[in-house]
């Protein structure tokens, strides 16, 4: 029985193929993936397909794929219909509040708040207390304080050099996020042995190289 496996395109990419070649269960997915989209491990009877981060849990709630990698941020955002069955210890970043020095005391009701993950924001406004403006962007967050599109942002922080390079600080964190693996719900009763013998053999690896490189 076949498996189907949504991969990331973009930063995780590279880790989340490693993560697949290093538990022994695909090979030359990094070879082939470079020219197409969707590759056949006929060997090891599964099917990679590289997709944009943020469309992997709609392949996984949907079953267009069985499993999938994205970050725990993406989760969070869609709450998609899918089980999350392990941290993967790579991509780590963190999800915070920032602007300028100036907004960090400030009170931030009625104020905008520019971010491509409008529901958490909003969730954590709200849950504060806060009334603010939501202002959804699809990247280059970091330039919405600076034009005055906004007063602060909701975005990933990871090396801060975006931030800094921007003149913005981080005003609050608000969770920490890494890579997981997902599951669709009704594979994992239909292709239940399958499905856990790849999570134990994802497992051995993310436990023994708890430093899969992520560039
Ligand atoms: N600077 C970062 N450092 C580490 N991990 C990051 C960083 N930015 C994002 N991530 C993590 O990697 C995931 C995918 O990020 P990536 O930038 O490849 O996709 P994206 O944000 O959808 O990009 P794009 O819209 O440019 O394709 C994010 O969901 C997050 O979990
Ligand atoms: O703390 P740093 O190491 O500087 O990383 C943070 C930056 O990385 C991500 O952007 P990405 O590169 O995905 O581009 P985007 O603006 O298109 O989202 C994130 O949105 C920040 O802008």
């Amino acid at each position: 029985m076949e498996i189907l496996i949504a991969l990331p395109k973009g930063r995780m990419a590279d880790s989340a193929i490693t993560l697949f070649e290093k538990a022994g269960i695909a090979e030359n997915i990094l070879k082939d993936i470079s020219r197409k989209l969707v590759v056949n491990d006929h060997k090891n009877l599964m099917k990679f397909m590289l997709v944009k981060p943020m469309d992997v849990p709609t392949y996984v709630e949907h079953g267009a794929a069985d499993l999938g990698i994205c970050g725990k941020d993406i989760l969070l955002e869609q709450k998609k219909d899918c089980y999350e069955v392990l941290d993967l210890k790579f991509g780590f970043c963190k999800m915070v509040v920032a602007g300028p020095k100036e907004a960090k005391d400030s009170f931030l009701t009625n104020k905008r708040v520019a971010t491509k993950f409008p529901n958490i924001a909003e969730e954590f406004f709200r849950q504060k207390g806060e009334n603010v403006e939501i202002i959804k962007l699809n990247g280059s967050v970091e330039l919405a304080p600076i034009v005055g599109l906004s007063e602060v942002i909701v975005d990933i922080v990871e090396t801060g050099n975006t931030l800094r390079e921007n003149g913005l600080i981080v005003i609050e964190e608000i969770f920490s996020s890494s890579a997981r693996l997902i599951v669709n719900k009704a594979s994992l009763k239909t292709k239940s042995q399958r499905i856990k013998e790849i999570i134990i053999k994802l497992k051995e690896v993310v436990e023994t190289f708890k430093e899969v490189k992520n560039d």
